[in-house]
């Protein structure tokens, strides 16, 4: 039986989206993991499955399976194109709306073909992130190959550790974001950031994703590089974050206010996958 999908990305962090409004069950973990390969199946950063809300005036609910077949708690680029899909499929014709995700309701505002989200509130040295021996809030430090590097622990509903570097295009992603999975310290491992700042408007960011690697955008990931970088002092409360697919703003009037993510979400095909 053909499993029909479709493709979409935000700011180049792709994903394939399957509708079970109907509540039918997901195919086996296997398939979906054969589904994400990008040479033996359809590739995804991530899968996202959209389900009928699980609260009252919510327009829908989605979860998200990474590449390696972990769910995760949030995910930002997708819930912009779980909102997109919706609205195209005309499933909504609101303004502004709301999604249901495994780590709360998520607030959905139409910009014309972006959206705007509220992501919910920051929770650092979350504990989903064990408080480190010589943890100094808000940065933590952590050992590799025997040298101490600081970084921001930030939960958007995900855990995500923020390094500040100088020059995001040279920094080591694979090799420090590989290792913070192995760390017995994120034991359900852990999205790794790589946060260079411009100005106090711009933020350059790469991120290691857990469960996927480096990928071109993360969005819950430039919340978490965002705030971590605004709780410093280093940038305005209104910021740029330029990842290698595309930018995103993040906005935090305060701390006590929720996080906003502004960008985009395109629909790329619709497919019918053969699998074996
Ligand atoms: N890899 C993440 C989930 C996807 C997050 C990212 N694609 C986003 O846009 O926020 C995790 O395991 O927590």
């Amino acid at each position: 039986m053909p499993l029909r999908f479709t493709k979409m990305h935000g700011a180049g962090n792709d994903f394939v989206v399957l509708d079970r409004r109907d509540g039918a069950p997901l195919p086996d973990a296997g398939l979906l993991r054969q589904m994400g390969d990008r040479h033996f199946g359809v590739g995804f950063d991530q899968l996202l499955v959209i389900e009928p809300p699980s609260a009252d005036g919510s327009v829908a609910s989605y979860r998200i399976l990474n590449q390696d077949g972990s769910f995760a708690g949030q995910c930002g680029n997708g819930a912009r194109c779980v909102a997109h899909w919706l609205v195209t499929e005309g499933a909504t014709d609101a303004a502004a709306f709301t999604l249901d995700s495994p780590a709360g309701p998520v607030g959905v505002r139409r910009l014309g073909e972006r959206y705007a989200l509220d992501m919910g509130f920051p929770y650092f040295a979350p504990d989903d992130i064990p408080l480190l021996a010589e943890a100094e809030a808000p940065l933590y430090r952590f050992p590799i190959d025997g040298v101490e590097h600081a970084f921001s622990a930030v939960s958007m509903g995900n855990p995500h550790a923020v390094f500040l570097v100088d020059s995001a295009q040279d920094a080591p992603v694979a090799h420090w974001g590989q290792a913070l999975q192995a760390a017995q310290v994120f034991p359900d491992g852990v999205n790794v950031g790589f946060a260079e700042r411009v100005d106090a408007g711009n933020i350059r960011l790469r991120v290691f994703e857990r469960g996927v690697g480096e990928t071109l955008a993360c969005g819950s990931g430039a919340c978490a590089a965002a705030v971590s970088l605004m709780r410093l002092g280093l940038v305005a409360r209104h910021v740029a974050v330029h990842l290698p697919g595309g930018t995103l703003m993040i906005d935090w009037p305060d701390d006590s206010a929720p996080v906003t993510m502004t960008g985009p979400a395109e629909r790329v095909y619709e497919g019918e996958w053969r699998h074996a």
